[in-house]
């Protein structure tokens, strides 16, 4: 375990007091324990915790009781100043003393400064689920991150929750590593819960596909509410994308370089695409068809909640984020509205520009196959250096479909609706000559609204008529979007963006 050697690491270099962020207490405990237990445990060194409802209590001889009882930050500080032996004293919960009592996080620092020096070794180990500590305390007291737990652990805790039930002696072939990759991403009680809770729904049949989903909806919730970040269900195909050919072509020679084959022949990780355009062109359809047509989860990132200050610090919970993305990756990262986040609306703007640092500097340096997939409306607010090349490995600019892609759009609403033989059925030339400047969202809003009269009418079949009607009822938005789109296309003309569109890309080759 990486964070266990790191500890290791430290203490074997003299470092006495060590903060541990994590959310796992209970895990990580057990695992010093387990270290405790070992030979390479320093002989004669007691293992004893502290939390304000337990006070201390020795781990290795639980028969020795602790006869100070420490009420206060102060007397627990004081108490292993004062102790006589060699010890490793793990606080639980100590940083909610150290954010808001100076005396408290003075002693801390002194104690780090001091404990070193004695003949008798005591450690200090604070647990905490938050990544950062009070500045004045970073220097001295490093933090090492216990992060979520891996395949390897969550198959551990799986193989301990159902060895009394046996829910998985009948299991079917790759099962439990379904159900592993089900629950990467949370916590070890999350996944804990989680797989109980599936054994209980599964009774006496023990565990199958459908504890998979079950699991995979327990995440869902979990991840949901616990940050900033949605786990969005398999939707949808590239079928389900009208034109946009180029986009669509260069996701798909995507789609392999995920794979081990694709490094040993030494093509480079995708990093990630950003697609820009007004509202409507079908940015975020691509994001949700992306990830299903890769078989990869999609996660959503809530730039709101980010920067909400209900969940914790704007960088923990940027940070928090990416952990979980790196964890169940192989995934779909998408940040909707990047623009959002990046131009200082949201915060301070000192806030809202360590946040883009972190995300940045995560983007260029990560190794976990976390594709991000960014959208943005507005690339006026979002700051020149994200769309730089490099940072992403493309930048599409989504315009108005041409006529071509009109008529792709508008069948596959049709055919969404139940209607084949469409080139029979209907006149969908004539259609898409009526709907110029409408973007895929108001081509399906068209199709919606058309129907209407056609249900009214005896519930009669859809006609070209019909299509037509709504069309002349439909203001398209990019009437008023005019500047906006025509600065778009500089874009691609000066080179700093694609065309998503191949008709689009042909017309301008011609
Ligand atoms: N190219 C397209 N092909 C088929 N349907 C489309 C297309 N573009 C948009 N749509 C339809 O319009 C809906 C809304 O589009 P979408 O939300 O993807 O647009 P967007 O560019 O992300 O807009 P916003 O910026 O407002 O989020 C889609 O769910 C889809 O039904």
């Amino acid at each position: 375990m990486a964070w266990l050697d790191e500890l290791k690491l430290n203490v074997d270099a003299r470092v006495a007091v060590i903060h541990l962020a994590t959310i796992d207490e209970e895990e990580a405990l057990r695992t010093l324990s387990g270290w405790s237990q070992s030979s390479r445990w320093p002989a004669g060194m007691g293992l004893i915790t502290w939390d304000i409802g337990d006070q201390f209590r020795h781990l290795r001889e639980p028969a020795v009781t602790f006869s100070k009882l420490a009420a206060t930050p102060e007397t627990v500080l004081d108490i292993i100043d004062d102790y006589k032996g060699s010890a490793t004293f793990v606080l639980k919960d100590f940083h909610h003393f150290l954010e808001h009592n100076r005396r408290v996080s003075r002693m801390l620092r002194n104690l780090a400064s001091r404990l070193p020096f004695r003949s008798e070794t005591v450690n200090i180990i604070i647990t905490s689920p938050q990544f950062a500590l009070p500045v004045e305390l970073r220097h001295d007291i490093p933090t090492i991150d216990v992060g979520k737990p891996d395949g390897k652990q969550i198959l551990e805790l799986l193989d301990r929750e159902t060895r009394s039930t046996r829910a998985l002696d009948n299991a079917t072939h790759g099962l439990r590593e379904r159900l592993v990759e089900s629950a990467l991403g949370l916590s070890i009680v999350e996944a804990g819960r989680a797989f109980r809770k599936a054994i209980v729904v599964a009774g006496g049949h023990g565990l199958d596909e459908r504890s998979v989903r079950q699991v995979l909806n327990e995440k869902r919730h979990i991840i949901r509410e616990s940050g900033a970040l949605e786990l969005y269900p398999y939707t949808g195909s590239m079928n389900n994308v009208g034109g946009l050919g180029a986009l669509k072509a260069w996701l798909d020679q995507r789609q392999e370089a995920f794979s081990q084959d694709a490094r040993e022949y030494g093509l480079s990780m995708p990093k990630g695409v950003a697609l820009i355009g007004i509202p409507g062109t079908g940015k975020s359809l691509c994001a949700k068809v992306t990830a299903g047509h890769w078989g990869m989860t999609l996660l959503r990132m809530d730039v709101g909640a980010i920067f909400s200050g209900l969940l914790g610090s704007s960088e923990q919970n940027i940070r928090e984020a990416i952990r979980i993305a790196e964890v169940i990756a192989p995934c779909v990262l998408w940040v909707d509205e990047i623009e959002k986040a990046f131009a200082g609306s949201m915060g301070d703007s000192g806030t809202a520009s360590r946040v883009f640092a972190t995300f940045l500097t995560w983007m260029q340096e990560k190794t976990a196959p976390v594709f991000v997939f960014a959208t943005a409306n507005n690339v006026r607010r979002l700051p020149p250096e994200l769309l730089r090349k490099g940072r992403f490995d493309e930048v599409f600019f989504l315009d108005l479909p041409t006529h071509g892609e009109r008529i792709k759009i508008l069948e596959v609403h049709l055919r969404e609706r139940g209607y084949t033989m469409l080139s029979q059925r209907f006149n969908l030339a004539a259609v898409a000559s009526a709907t110029e400047g409408f973007v895929g969202a108001e081509l399906q809003a068209l199709v919606n609204d058309a129907m209407f009269p056609a249900f009214r009418d005896n519930r009669r079949e859809l006609e070209t008529e019909d299509l037509l009607n709504a069309a002349g009822e439909m203001v398209p938005l990019s009437a008023s979007h005019q500047e906006h789109i025509e600065q778009l296309r500089t874009m691609v003309r000066t080179g700093q963006a694609r065309n998503a569109s191949d008709d689009r890309n042909s017309l301008a080759a011609s």
